[in-house]
């Protein structure tokens, strides 16, 4: 028997008048999940607690069954073990990303345009970067308009606010300490004069002056966030016994799944947005969870949270459908038990992520099936799982894998 969490990321959604009441899953035509939600049984799920609006972070750690309140300390060091970015003790992570800022900094884009080519380039420009003798800068570009920065030297500390206002319109934020240690004031004035010198190193960038010659946004801002130091977490196998692999797109959910100490599958192709190779990411999954190396496999597909995000409805409803043929392959294998689910909603409406509970389904041998035969929001809602946590979700997948030790005699 294999596990498999199959994340789509930021699925859940809200019902909505352009889609004639429907959310885009309820939307989309899925008749492989339609089928596999007729023979399993389906349920709703808050990742964290209900209202709590998960990152997908905290909300991956806590599927894959660790306590985000225990062991997260930022989003940064995930996304630094993802592009292969040593954090060492005493050193510090954010997550970054490549942004449009016009003359007097005010951020016109926070996804430069979704930049995708050339942000290595960028990185390497950043990498010259001196604001004192002290600080070491290393900056890494990830997928897309994402990047990784890592400061080392004395005295830092991760005590310290984001400097991305998440909102077009905004200057970045003055980045300010969150003690009165001295640590964490020196911490935020690097920040602050990295983000500004970022901006004079980027502006007049070959890439960018390309970019603008192009009619696209540059990426002449770098704009850091999810400050964290090195997490403490017990390995994935060690913890279960169970020998893990991620197939994921983003440094992200690679990064979680690599510090939990599974195996990386890369996935050429894979962009993590609508337009991503989904026949890439489909081949990688299946030959994933055929290969007789793990018994545990954590998949995330991103299009459906990157719609989400853009406002994008349409593109988020078939980038669902896009998914359904991948459900089919693995309707079609018997030794598996495999859950679905989002890892929280990300509505179109809000452009951001809510703490809507998540459609969720199982598919395994022995389930008492329940009578809900369409995979929706609120279908699920009612079926025989009924309301779960995130953090049951890898006692039910090793329960139904038989691996559950029994707690008593
Ligand atoms: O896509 C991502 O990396 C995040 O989930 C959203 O981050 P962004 O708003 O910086 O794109
Ligand atoms: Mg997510």
């Amino acid at each position: 028997m294999k596990g498999i969490i199959f994340v789509i990321d930021g699925m859940g959604d809200r019902p909505m008048k352009e889609l004639g009441d429907k959310t885009p899953l309820e939307s989309a035509n899925t008749p492989s999940m339609d089928k596999m939600v007729t023979e399993g049984i389906t349920g709703i799920m808050d990742t964290i607690r209900p209202g709590v609006r998960p990152g997908s972070d905290t909300a991956h750690l806590t599927l894959l069954g660790y306590d985000p309140y225990e062991v997260y300390t930022g989003r940064g060091p995930f996304e630094a073990a993802g592009v292969d970015l040593d954090v060492e003790p005493g050193d510090i992570a954010f997550r970054c990303n490549f942004a449009t800022a016009d003359d007097d900094l005010t951020i016109t884009d926070r996804r430069a345009g979704r930049i995708n080519s050339r942000t290595d380039e960028i990185a390497d420009t950043i990498n010259q970067m001196k604001i004192d003798d002290n600080v070491e800068i290393i900056f890494k570009e990830s997928d897309a308009h994402r990047g990784v920065l890592v400061l080392r030297g004395e005295g830092l500390s991760d005590k310290i606010t984001d400097a991305d206002p998440k909102h077009e319109g905004n200057k970045p934020k003055i980045v300010k300490p969150l003690d009165d240690s001295d640590e964490a004031k020196y911490t935020a004035d690097v920040v602050n004069q990295f983000v500004n010198k970022s901006y004079e190193m980027l502006k007049d960038h070959p890439v960018n002056i390309e970019r603008i010659e192009n009619g696209e946004h540059p990426a002449n801002i770098v704009l850091p966030r999810g400050v964290g130091a090195v997490p403490q977490i017990t390995p994935f196998e060690e913890k279960y016994g169970l020998k893990g692999a991620c197939v994921a797109e983003t440094g992200l959910i690679q990064g979680i799944a690599k510090l939990a100490g599974m195996d990386i599958i890369h996935v050429p192709g894979a962009t993590g947005g609508i337009n991503t190779d989904i026949d890439s990411v489909h081949k990688h999954i299946i030959d994933t969870v055929k290969s007789d190396k793990y018994d545990f496999i954590l998949v995330n597909v991103d299009g459906a949270d990157e719609a989400g995000h853009d406002g994008d409805t349409i593109g988020k409803r078939d980038f669902i459908e896009k998914i359904d043929p991948i459900m089919k392959d693995l309707d079609a294998m018997d030794d598996i038990v495999l859950f679905v689910t989002a890892d929280h909603s990300t509505p179109v409406s809000i452009m951001d992520h809510s703490g809507d509970p998540v459609p969720v389904f199982l598919k395994a041998p022995g389930l008492r099936v329940d009578d809900v035969t369409e995979y929706g929001e609120r279908a699920a809602a009612k079926g025989g799982l009924c309301r779960i946590r995130g953090s049951d979700v890898i006692y039910i997948i090793r329960d139904l894998m038989n691996e559950m030790p029994k707690f008593g005699a």
